[in-house]
């Protein structure tokens, strides 16, 4: 017997080969017996870099192509002003009020009325994903925030009122999750260079750029909330004084209709969407075998990521998993084993987050201050936490070789905070570390300071998920919220447990003395020359 969820894939099959070139070589297949909806399966066997469909970019939805900029914006002018999530949640909201009359009502009748992804769990099934740091970030906030300020000022302004009344709060949530879930980032008509680059740059090195550019197809609302906040930090106030937002037309946040049929895995990928000026085609990007199922990426996201923005989870692992630690977990360790005031941690790290020469030291664009750490599971530490970790170490062992001269540092150092001697002392420290860590030494403290901090984060995870390290993942009989909670917890565990166990054996150990006689050094030396200084004045 066939079902409504049949009926529809055979309608979106009809509206396919009306409106995309099909290479006839996928076919759309019901996944819903291993929880994956619909997806795309090889009908032959395919070559790698063979084309399976193309779409041109006119049938792709945006607020470019939908026929809400023509309702009364006068051509996407009050859309424009708008950022990229939140015109393409009222167009698409638009477009499905229209029913028969929009022209993609084919395909807007596969996407998802139910929805798996965080923003829809309920607080006991959140609280079995404790103590994983996702659950700072599900985003209810930022959109509740971007639903206030779109209904129902926007929504007037656009002429559309009467036709989006019934987008309330839960409704807008599910429209902002199935385009977080499958949209994409498409390059716009505005840049004409890059136009031409593609008509004549078939050349494969470009292509390939594109593909890497255009990898994360399917981002996230909550990060639209950046993308203004940075954008209004540069721009001025628009005439209505509501915060400005320049529209980038370079890339257009789109629901890209059949590419985003195809499942996702990080480990299974074999297909991807490239970008020419006119059309977006579908590739093969290794041999797939007939039957086999064809796997977009979603972008290098651990299990965590997946599960807050898509709803699911990959049951052997993502490729990407990684376990995080706080940054107030570091501070309180250190507080604690060395015995100083929080306020004087608090003071230290602030001045270690706004230092600029160890920026310059260490190249990067962003301080190694971060509100969490990333532990990946093939057992890498990111520089910034072995930076932060070893600076903390030295700095909390040289106050153990001069106390007296510590505390008054600190003391001078509260009332004037930049270019204080503590200052100072942290940028020679700064240095001092960063030459060690770059010829990978570190001392026996901090080897010892990061594995108890790991433990530390380690024992936050309850029982039955330590329980599960050794074990090697494998697909549950039931596939429910439970079972992916657990599974995110397990691959986050398994991801801090590698950093324990390999994230330092490429390191050579050495005393502490060698480090901290070489920074205190520096210190007396300075010492002996201020009082030079002041004899020689007196
Ligand atoms: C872009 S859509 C892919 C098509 C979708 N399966 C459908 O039926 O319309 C993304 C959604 O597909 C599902 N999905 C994608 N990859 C999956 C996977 N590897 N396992 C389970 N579900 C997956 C999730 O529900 C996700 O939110």
């Amino acid at each position: 017997m066939t079902d409504n969820f049949q009926t529809i894939t055979e309608a979106y099959k009809k509206w396919l080969e009306a409106n995309l070139e099909l290479a006839g070589n996928v076919k759309i297949e019901d996944l819903r017996d291993q929880n994956e909806g619909r997806g795309v399966v090889a009908t032959r066997d395919i070559n790698e870099d063979e084309v399976l469909f193309s779409i041109s970019k006119d049938n792709v939805l945006n607020i470019q192509t939908s026929s809400l900029a023509n309702v009364k914006d006068n051509n996407g002018v009050i859309l424009k002003r708008l950022n990229h999530w939140e015109g393409l949640i009222l167009c698409l909201a638009y477009e499905r009020s229209l029913g028969e009359l929009s022209r993609w009502k084919g395909y807007l009748d596969t996407l998802p009325t139910s929805f798996n992804n965080l923003i829809f769990w309920n607080e006991q099934d959140l609280n079995s994903l404790k103590p994983s740091l996702i659950l700072d970030r599900i985003g209810s906030a930022e959109a509740e925030a971007m639903y206030d300020k779109l209904f129902p000022k926007v929504v007037a302004e656009l002429g559309v009122s009467e036709e989006l009344k019934d987008v309330n709060l839960k409704e807008f949530h599910k429209i902002a999750s199935t385009i977080m879930s499958y949209s994409f980032d498409v390059e716009g008509e505005g840049d004409d260079q890059d136009e031409e680059e593609g008509e004549e740059g078939e050349e494969e090195g470009e292509d390939a750029e594109q593909e890497e550019e255009e990898k994360e197809n399917h981002d996230n609302y909550n990060e639209a909330e950046d993308e203004n906040t940075e954008k209004n930090q540069s721009e001025n106030e628009s005439e209505s004084g509501d915060e400005a937002f320049e529209f980038d037309d370079h890339i257009l946040k789109s629901m890209v209709p059949f590419a985003d049929t195809l499942n996702a895995d990080t480990n299974l990928c074999n297909a991807n969407l490239t970008y020419q000026s006119e059309n977006l085609v579908m590739k093969a990007i290794k041999p797939i075998k007939k039957g086999e199922q064809v796997y977009n990426t979603y972008g290098n996201h651990p299990n965590s990521e997946i599960l807050r923005r898509y709803g699911y989870v990959e049951w052997t692992g993502s490729k990407f998993d990684f376990g995080e630690i706080r940054l107030s977990l570091i501070e309180n360790y250190f507080i604690s084993t060395y015995s100083v005031e929080k306020e004087s941690l608090k003071l230290i790290v602030k001045i270690i987050a706004d230092s600029e020469y160890l920026l310059h030291l260490t190249g990067e664009d962003g301080s190694i201050v971060v509100e969490s750490y990333d532990f990946y599971k093939d057992g890498e530490i990111l520089p910034e936490f072995l930076m932060l970790v070893t600076l903390l170490t030295s700095i909390c062992l040289c106050k153990a070789e001069d106390l007296k001269w510590f505390k008054k540092t600190i003391r001078i150092s509260k009332r004037n905070p930049t270019g204080s001697e503590l200052s100072r002392f942290i940028n020679r420290t700064s240095k001092k570390c960063y030459q060690l860590l770059e010829q990978n030494i570190i001392t026996e403290s901090v080897k010892e300071n990061i594995g108890r901090i790991l433990d530390l984060r380690l024992k936050e995870y309850p029982d039955e998920i330590k329980e599960l390290v050794g074990q090697e993942l494998v697909v549950p009989k039931k596939k429910n919220r439970e079972a992916m909670a657990e599974t995110v917890l397990v691959c986050e565990y398994k991801a801090l447990w590698a950093c324990k166990d390999e994230g330092l054996k490429s390191f050579k150990v050495i005393q502490d003395e060698k480090l901290i006689k070489n920074i205190m050094k520096r210190k007396l030396e300075e010492e002996e020359g201020s009082k030079r200084n002041k004899r020689i004045k007196g």
